[in-house]
């Protein structure tokens, strides 16, 4: 797997934005294991990058602060050519052509931080193979072939406002939740998904009451009666969390939580330039953290918005 320089020359590029879980309740377990969550979810113009272009054979690289991370491992386990290759053999079975393609990753968010980006990058690389090869699958199978890749990979492919339940297969998209200006702060410590639901002390929780809130004051009111479930846990594991939720109540931010299983931590503010600030301020404190100010989807049609 190569270094690449950047996107010059891929003839098609898709955004995979982070998913942020602006509320996460455990609601319960499956038998297998797994647990069941209640997510108000959201998306951000800031995030990874795919491209692809055509090839004689299939080729992977890579760019961006985050890349060399991912390079250690065999690349055949990037989530993204899990997709490609999940993906092909989904369309072949159909009779649907599906040639080599040079997949270019730019990963621009910190890795197992809570925030999807391994998902992000899958359901990106679904979206734009799909594209490419002018192919479509029926929506149940592509449902069921992006739950395969992981559970947030169905909510990555929809890449909108939305609350999920069950694993984050059962999908309601939001058409009312607003945008807001949002600083992203990881401390670049990973933290492993399973090990975080293995610590939680209950795992039948208030479900979301996600009521219909009108316009930005009345959402952040009804998200502040939310919660992180999984904050507790990660706290222990990674007690940097809590400087982190600090260090964002002190720049004013309106609403603080950890996203997902963490460590990434969110603060949402009342405007572009007061997120901007912060996220300033906050890199001359912690030069040695991850901070991004940047803004999330509204409901509108996320791939115009990206
Ligand atoms: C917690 C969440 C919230 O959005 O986000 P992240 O922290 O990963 O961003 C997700 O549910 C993560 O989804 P994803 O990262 O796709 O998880 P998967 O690869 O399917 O699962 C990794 C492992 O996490 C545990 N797992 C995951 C999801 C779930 N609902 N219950 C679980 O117990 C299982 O041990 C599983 O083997
Ligand atoms: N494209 C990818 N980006 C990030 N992580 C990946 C990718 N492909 C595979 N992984 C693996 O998936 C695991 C979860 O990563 P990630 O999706 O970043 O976590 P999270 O959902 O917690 O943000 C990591 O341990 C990493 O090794």
């Amino acid at each position: 797997m190569a270094r690449n320089q950047g996107m010059t020359g891929f003839v098609q590029t898709e955004p995979a934005p982070a998913k942020i879980n602006l509320a996460l309740h455990v609601v319960g377990q499956r038998p297998d294991g797994y647990h069941l969550l209640d997510m108000l979810v959201t998306f951000t113009r800031f995030g990874d990058r795919v491209g692809i272009a055509p090839a004689e054979a299939d080729r992977f690289t890579l760019s961006g602060r985050f890349a060399p991370q991912l390079q250690d491992g065999p690349a055949s386990g990037n989530l993204a050519l899990k997709a490609r290759d999940l993906l092909r053999v989904a369309l072949l079975r159909q009779g649907t052509a599906a040639p080599p393609v040079h997949l270019h990753l730019e990963k621009n968010l910190p890795v197992a931080s809570g925030i999807g980006g391994g998902s992000a990058d899958a359901a990106a690389t679904l979206r734009v193979l799909l594209r490419h090869w002018r192919a479509a699958l029926p929506a149940a199978e592509l449902a069921d072939l992006a739950l395969q890749l992981g559970a947030d990979v169905p909510m990555c492919l929809l890449a909108r406002p939305l609350v999920a339940a069950g694993i984050g297969e059962r999908l309601t998209v939001l058409e009312d939740l607003p945008s807001f200006p949002i600083v992203l702060v990881n401390p670049l410590v990973g933290v492993s998904t399973p090990d975080i639901f293995r610590r939680l002390s209950t795992k039948e929780n208030p479900p979301l009451a996600a009521s219909a809130a009108i316009g930005a004051a009345a959402w952040l009111s009804a998200m502040r009666s939310m919660r992180n479930d999984l904050e507790e846990p990660a706290r222990v594991i990674c007690p940097v969390i809590d400087a982190v939720r600090t260090e964002l109540d002190r720049s004013g931010a309106q609403l603080v939580r950890m996203s997902g299983s963490g460590a990434t931590c969110f603060g949402l503010y009342g405007t572009t330039e007061a997120a901007r600030r912060a996220a300033q301020a906050l890199e001359t404190a912690r030069p040695d953290w991850f901070v991004v100010a940047t803004e999330s989807y509204d409901g509108g049609d996320p791939h115009g918005a990206a």
